[in-house]
């Protein structure tokens, strides 16, 4: 088991970084830090089942994320439904649909998201310029605590896939990329959620959005 904490004076929840091999672990864990986190980068499960919140990084290709985090499954999958809140990431939220158009298109058997927000994660249209890279506007579509105070605000975008999630309830902010997409989801129930940016490249708005995730563990 691999843990890195880095205590702090005044945490106001602890949080546990996925450590599956992907993403850029460090850079979440000083956002997480600066919105007030206690942060332990782990893949120990005894960790996400005593944290106050989890995030599911990732940088890189749907296939080999769900591959790298396929041991950890059963335990992210139980920290959704012991009600934790449960933050993913760019291809961390992508992970936590059904499936993804990723990967499929070189002939590949579709590899499995966690499921947790029904749905697939499609490519942007023929023709249009990928990746989606840089500064996107934010509009949020309904109320979830992740958003507060960033309607309209400016987010870091790097990515060539975007959620589709079958239930439209599902997407609580969206970005215009030459179409609409969705740029923050969430499951029914309002604990497992991600965005399709990453806020901690996201300067003021995005430390908005990890001081939200944050209170939002600091309540459980
Ligand atoms: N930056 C990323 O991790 C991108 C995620 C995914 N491969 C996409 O292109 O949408």
């Amino acid at each position: 088991m691999n843990s890195v904490s880095s205590p702090q004076e005044q945490s106001l929840a602890s949080v546990v970084v996925v450590d599956y091999g992907l993403g850029n672990l460090r850079s979440v864990t000083r956002g997480l830090e600066r919105a007030g986190a206690d942060v332990e980068i782990t893949d120990d499960p005894a960790a996400f089942e005593a944290a106050d919140g989890v995030v599911l990084p990732g940088v890189g290709a749907f296939r080999e994320g769900v591959e790298n985090a396929d041991p950890l499954r059963e335990d992210l999958l139980a920290v959704a439904e012991q009600g934790t809140p449960l933050f993913g990431i760019c291809l961390g939220m992508q992970m936590l649909l059904t499936s993804s158009e990723e990967g499929e298109t070189d002939g590949d058997s579709a590899v499995q998201g966690l499921d947790l927000i029904s749905g697939t994660n499609v490519r942007f249209a023929e023709g249009q310029k990928v990746p989606h890279m840089g500064w996107n506007e934010l509009s949020v579509e309904r109320d979830h605590p992740l958003v507060e105070g960033v309607d309209g605000n400016y987010a870091y975008f790097v990515h060539s896939y975007y959620a589709a999630p079958d239930d439209e309830a599902a997407t609580v902010a969206t970005t215009d990329y030459e179409r609409e997409f969705p740029s923050i989801v969430a499951n029914e129930s309002g604990n497992v959620f991600g965005t399709q940016f990453h806020p901690e490249k996201s300067g003021e708005t995005g430390l908005q959005i990890l001081r939200n995730f944050v209170e939002i563990c600091a309540e459980e």
